[in-house]
């Protein structure tokens, strides 16, 4: 079969080349690139095409036949984890130790092709090592009666027997919700997903039934945070943004605080905060002398934070996206007259002129150049970027070091085993000041 005619259906065998950002692995058949999933880089596979065809610039497809296995393939310990299964791993197939080694590749990787940053990244594992029974929350699809998971790239619902990288709580609540539907076949008819949350302050499992076309009512859960000082107890809503890897608040929070090195008195930014996991440590380090602003722009988020951080009144809110405030104009949507093209909005007087510490934890699209711009006028010391993207992260890592910052610290965390995500945690310093 001649490569330009490859078309989704079409197998092939392939030797597998390395990782890739996103959970595949890149091959080459005569030349053309193929993105394959559920292989290991050194394997030779017979590979399926999932996506793509004649004119496309790559293929996608899934290792449907091992030929010469990878030493570090294991059997995955989720029965629906293969191809044309359960989307929400990558890795079953392949020993936590490699997956680590494979995601230090990708980070580094990225960092090297779109910074020029030449670093080894070695990803630390989070508390146990089997990367299983670590999930506290799992959204789970509804189609009719059946109850699952999303497969790949794809609306369709794969039946789960339960999720093994969850912590057990929610596999006893998905056989609570299977045993209801058993009882009463339509009870779901009207339910788009199960939102399934274990929350470490609280006794009970919250399951949300998100509602077919409507808003879903929001339920105010406590999460418990082991900090230095004890514990923060912490508000947030069940479906609100928080750490999904049961252990990755507290190593988070640690992490976070050893690269700020925050000292009492200082001004601290933290943005896109969530409900303040960051926020009320680092205004507990900053003292009533210092003080912290919190940046968020989701609205209940922001509600909770105010809850949180109340007992810390040296600590401002301040509500609203992070690059409106800074006067940054979003991008339109490709080609078009999009929104925030023209003048750029006034910067917000809540915002301070200058902070000795910033720290940001933007979503996976990054914080991008205008924010970046913004952060190094305010000419702080250190700034602590948090980034679930490690493509992002590599973006952003560019634009600091052409405005004067260079990475002087970096750590990646296996907070999501099983997956090809990685928590990476950046510090970058003035390059005059090192
Ligand atoms: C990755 S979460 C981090 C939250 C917090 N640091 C934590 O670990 O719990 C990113 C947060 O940024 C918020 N967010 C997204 N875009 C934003 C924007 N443009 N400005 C401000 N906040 C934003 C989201 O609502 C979310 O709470």
């Amino acid at each position: 079969m001649g490569a330009d005619e490859l078309t989704t259906g079409d197998v092939v065998e392939v030797q597998v080349g390395p990782i890739a950002h996103g959970g595949h692995c890149v091959a080459r058949y005569e030349g053309r690139v193929l993105f394959v999933r559920h292989t290991v880089p050194g394997e030779r596979v017979r590979a399926r095409i999932t996506e793509g065809g004649p004119g496309d610039r790559f293929l996608r497809a899934d290792a449907v036949e091992i030929v010469e296995a990878s030493p570090h393939r294991v059997p995955p310990r989720c029965p629906v984890s293969g191809p044309g299964g359960c989307g929400g791993c990558d890795f079953q197939h392949v020993s936590t130790a490699h997956q680590r080694e494979l995601k230090g590749q990708v980070v580094a990787e990225q960092l090297q092709r779109l910074a020029g940053v030449e670093r080894e990244v070695s990803v630390e594992a989070l508390g146990d090592t089997d990367g299983l029974g670590y999930r506290t929350r799992v959204e789970f699809a509804v189609d009719g009666p059946t109850i699952g998971l999303r497969r790949h790239r794809s609306h369709e619902v794969q039946p789960v027997p339960g999720c093994p990288i969850a912590v057990p709580e929610i596999d006893t609540a998905l056989a609570e919700a299977r045993a209801e539907v058993v009882d009463a076949p339509h009870a779901l008819d009207e339910v788009a997903a199960l939102d399934v949350v274990v929350p470490s302050g609280e006794d009970d499992t919250v399951v949300v039934e998100v509602p077919v076309g409507a808003t879903t009512p929001s339920i105010p859960i406590t999460e418990e945070v082991p900090v230095p000082t004890g514990s923060m107890a912490m508000g947030v809503d069940a479906r609100g943004f928080w750490q999904v890897h049961r252990d990755a608040p507290r190593v988070l929070v640690e992490a976070v605080l050893a690269a700020a090195r925050v000292e009492p008195g200082e001004r601290v930014l933290d943005l896109y905060c969530g409900v303040g996991l960051f926020s009320v440590p680092l205004a507990a380090a900053v003292g009533e002398s210092g003080q912290l602003i919190a940046v968020e722009s989701d609205g209940r988020a922001t509600e909770h934070l105010r809850d949180n951080l109340a007992e810390r009144p040296w600590a401002l809110v301040v509500p609203g996206r992070v690059d409106d405030l800074f006067g940054v104009p979003r991008k339109g949507p490709k080609g078009g007259r999009g929104r925030g093209r023209g003048r750029a909005p006034a910067r917000s007087d809540l915002l301070p002129p200058s902070a000795d510490v910033v720290v940001l934890d933007p979503p996976r699209t990054g914080a991008g150049k205008g924010v970046v711009v913004a952060l190094t006028s305010l000419r702080p010391r250190r700034m602590v970027y948090v980034a679930c993207d490690p493509a992002a992260l590599a973006r952003d890592t560019a634009y600091l070091a052409d405005l004067g910052y260079t990475l002087t610290g970096l750590r990646a965390l296996d907070a999501f085993p099983m997956t090809h995500h990685v928590e990476c945690i950046a510090v970058f310093e003035p390059a005059a000041a090192r």
